[in-house]
């Protein structure tokens, strides 16, 4: 695909570690030995050290990001556990609460001394934690609200520099160039540093509270966070597994403000046929010097320690320690600078088609004039049933009900969701059996039903059998729907992508060489298979995986619907999935108001289960609302990618 490399997050200073473990090549051992001799006999010995010190330095301290993104934001007045009222006193003590819906942007420069630390050790060159290397530098970061940022860091004369669009976090260092973050779209480490006070609400709002502690003589409430298993996946790779990555916040007592965080990284590092390594990060940062900027209390100062513990089978003398020290000073804060454009945050052009995308900013234009195209179309556009009973869409001629009483708007913190535009009461009408919406759709439906029929799908049919996928066979469905003209190849690109681990994309490139075989051995070629590329078979497995409905047919008399759910899935009653426009911008809640049902055919039909007031948002259940807490965040963070932030799972229910 093209993808550019990931960033590693680890320093890379285990490069003599790594040629042993490769020494079979005779290339790379004898430029190795060349090397070290050189390291250990000429005077350039202590320029090498340095610059690779500098690297380290950079590397860690320069702009790391911080493990979980922002997007977990409550409503600053609710408040269900003993963190979030910890993040009440915060916003009360910080009066962020005044910037809210304020603050489009925040500007900040500032100065660094960053340091590397000998670590005293039995039988260590010094005897005390003694500077190696110290250098002065300084830094100017901005951001644009809400996950829009970038940061320019400049220490002895080289330079590193990091940023956000919000879809793709990427960094430049002199040596490596310009790489994608593995990873959703996370903050940077330095706004929480008692830098943005709203970000730093935004993300430990969500948090576990641990209880007391006592930092620097200040007595703390602890709040932790972790990354989730998904977040981790998608910052490994086959050599480096993220094993874990958690940060504590420590909030004064006396006055409610941030004042140390911790932040702690577990790698897994291994070369084929080659001894794991691990590497834990820590890096500990003590938050002082708040004074008031716009009325609202910004950290002017602060101490980072960073220690890198490198241990292993093959490490035989033991574990290895690196130690860094960072001092920060913020010269210059202001919000809301006039004249800051989106351009700034656009990513240098290397990054800008890393692929999938996450985190789309529905808010853009593209996506604002496509939500207004959207109507209260409950048909599927795309299902594995059989083609006659595609059906039917609400239609002024046929004496139908018209579109339901809702609109599709962009939620506080989930992307877009259905909201009601009146009240809905509890009652649900019964749908008519129609078998095509007109002659047209029946025609279009026999076009791709034909082609579907004539093709050998023996392989890729296999392939799905095997591994249990369902998915893949919508996709073959869409394939065959764009090359009859029933349907465009961009169908689906308006509905959120999920995030897809290094593993599933592998998984999803075997299925694309069988699906376009399939093809090709029929003769389908050029113009035709234009669109069928691997890019696009997986950003449509992606739309697909978090938007596709397993339809369960339930007779319409029941009217107890979470038992006939049950019902239906003890008896295994699906008769297929399918896509639907309007029902993939619900969003999920475990205590949900509203469930899509189908009766009869597979027109998805919303029936709300309590009474939903004007405004309010509708949502549905995506999984088994009676499985405890932990069983469904663990379903809804391995199925769906993301974390439910719904009331009941905040409750801790
Ligand atoms: C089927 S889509 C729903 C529509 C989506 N919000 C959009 O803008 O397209 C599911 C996605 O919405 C978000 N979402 C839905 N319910 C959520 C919840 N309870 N907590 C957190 N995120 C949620 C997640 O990003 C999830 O992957």
């Amino acid at each position: 695909m093209g993808r550019l490399a990931p960033l590693s997050e680890e320093p890379n200073i285990n490069e003599e570690e790594e040629a042993t473990n490769r020494s079979s090549k005779g290339i790379l051992r004898s430029t190795q030995t060349w090397r070290n001799w050189i390291k250990t006999h000429l005077s350039s010995l202590v320029l090498f050290n340095k610059r690779s010190d500098f690297k380290v330095l950079l590397s860690v301290l320069g702009c790391p990001l911080f493990p979980v993104s922002a997007h977990s934001k409550l409503p600053l007045n609710e408040v269900s556990s003993t963190a979030q009222y910890i993040i009440q006193h915060f916003t009360a003590a910080t009066g962020c609460r005044k910037l809210e819906g304020k603050v489009k942007n925040i500007f900040a420069t500032g100065k660094v001394i960053m340091a590397m630390v000998d670590e005293p050790g039995p039988g260590g060159a010094s005897a005390s934690g003694t500077a190696t290397l110290s250098e002065k530098g300084c830094f100017v970061m901005w951001q644009m609200v809400p996950n829009k940022w970038l940061i320019e860091l400049v220490l002895g004369g080289h330079k590193v520099a990091a940023g956000s669009d919000g879809n793709v976090a990427w960094r430049h260092t002199p040596w490596l160039g310009v790489h994608a973050a593995k990873g959703g779209v996370r903050p940077l480490r330095r706004a929480l540093q008692g830098l943005d006070p709203m970000a730093i609400s935004a993300v430990f709002s969500p948090a576990q509270y641990m209880g007391e502690k006592q930092i620097s003589g200040v007595d703390c409430f602890v709040l932790k966070l972790s990354a989730d298993q998904t977040d981790l996946t998608e910052r490994s790779d086959s050599t480096a597994e993220m094993i874990k990555h958690v940060i504590f916040g420590y909030f004064s007592q006396r006055n409610g403000l941030l004042v140390y965080l911790e932040d702690s990284y577990l790698t897994r590092i291994q070369s084929p046929g080659a001894y794991p390594t691990y590497w834990e990060t820590t890096m500990s940062t003590k938050i002082e010097d708040y004074r008031t900027v716009e009325g609202v209390m910004i950290a002017h100062t602060g101490q980072t320690n960073v220690i890198i513990t490198r241990f292993g089978d093959n490490l035989k003398t033991g574990a290895a320690i690196t130690r860094l020290e960072e001092t920060w000073t913020i010269d210059d804060l202001a919000f809301n600078v006039p004249g800051l454009s989106m351009d700034c945050f656009i990513p240098p052009k290397e990054v800008q088609k890393d692929y999938p995308k996450k985190n789309f900013d529905w808010r853009s234009p593209r996506w604002a004039s496509r939500l207004k195209t959207l109507n209260s179309q409950t048909k599927p556009f795309l299902s594995s049933s059989s083609f006659s009973s595609a059906t039917t869409a609400d239609n002024e001629n046929t004496g139908r009900p018209g579109p339901p009483p809702i609109r599709v708007a962009l939620t506080e913190s989930f992307g877009r969701g259905v909201f009601a535009t009146r009240k809905i009461e509890t009652d649900s009408s019964q749908a008519q059996r129609v078998s095509f919406c007109s002659d047209e759709c029946q025609r279009q439906a026999k076009g791709f039903h034909d082609m579907e029929m004539r093709e050998d799908w023996s392989a890729y049919d296999d392939y799905c059998r095997s591994r249990g996928l369902k998915y893949p066979l919508l996709v073959k469905r869409l394939a065959c729907m764009v090359m009859s003209r029933a349907a465009s190849a961009n169908l689906l690109d308006i509905l959120q992508p999920a995030r897809l681990s290094p593993e599933m994309i592998v998984e999803m490139e075997e299925g694309f060489g069988l699906l376009r075989s399939a093809f090709e051995n029929s003769n389908i070629m050029g113009e035709q298979m234009s669109f069928l590329t691997k890019q696009w078979y997986i950003g449509v497995l992606a739309r697909i995986r978090i938007n596709a409905f397993r339809i369960e047919l339930v007779g319409a008399f029941y009217d107890d619907l979470l038992s006939s759910l049950a019902a239906s899935i003890e008896s295994e009653a699906a008769v297929g999935n399918a896509v639907y426009m309007l029902p993939s911008f619900y969003n999920h809640d475990c205590d949900p108001n509203a469930h899509i049902i189908w009766i009869e055919n597979a027109d998805a039909r919303l029936k709300a289960l309590r009474d939903v007031d004007e405004g309010e948002e509708l949502r549905i259940c995506y999984i088994d609302a009676s499985m405890d807490h932990d069983a469904r965040q663990s379903f809804l963070s391995q199925g769906f990618g993301f974390q439910c932030n719904c009331l009941r799972c905040l409750s801790g229910d």
